[in-house]
């Protein structure tokens, strides 16, 4: 592993997308896979169908082996700029700000107020009539 490690963005990565010159994130790390597109095991189109992309989910969902983790140290480059959010954490955010109620908690406490001043007008009236009713 480099001592020092280079922070790259999303852009500056997608420029390596050739198979003389492949590299891959995965994990928020990136990785220079060139000179192991012949030795992997699933193949380089795999690898080249990624190149200059995000694989960490293509990398998680093949359930690649401690043998296939212990080898990414070899090909490590350097670190994605952290202030730039990775994919699935854009979709993350925005599934936990819909699951939030907040825009829905107030609404539903007013109109609960709405029908309990409703229901109270209903009764004061009722009991209005009655007594009316009782005078005349
Ligand atoms: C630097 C990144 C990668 C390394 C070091 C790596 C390494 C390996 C290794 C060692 C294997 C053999 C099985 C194992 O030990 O788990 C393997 C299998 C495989 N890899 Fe990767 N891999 C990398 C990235 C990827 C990516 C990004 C994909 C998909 C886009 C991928 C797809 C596959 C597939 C499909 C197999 C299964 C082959 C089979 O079982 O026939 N790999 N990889």
């Amino acid at each position: 592993m480099v001592a020092s490690s280079k922070v790259f963005t999303h852009s500056e990565v997608s420029a390596h997308n050739t198979s003389q010159d492949c590299w891959l994130i995965i994990n928020a790390k990136v990785y220079d896979v060139t000179s192991f597109l012949n030795d992997h095991p699933g193949g380089d189109e795999v690898l080249l169908g990624a190149a200059g992309k995000d694989a960490s989910e293509e990398f998680e969902d093949v359930g690649h082996g401690s043998a296939a983790r212990l080898m990414l140290d070899e090909f490590y480059v350097g670190e994605m700029d952290p202030s730039i959010k990775s994919k699935v954490e854009i979709v993350d955010a925005t599934l936990g700000e819909s699951k939030k109620p907040k825009d829905k908690l107030p609404q539903s406490i007013s109109s609960k107020f709405i029908y309990i001043a409703v229901a109270l007008m209903i009764i004061v009236f009722g009991v209005g009539i009655h007594f009316l009713n009782k005078i005349a």
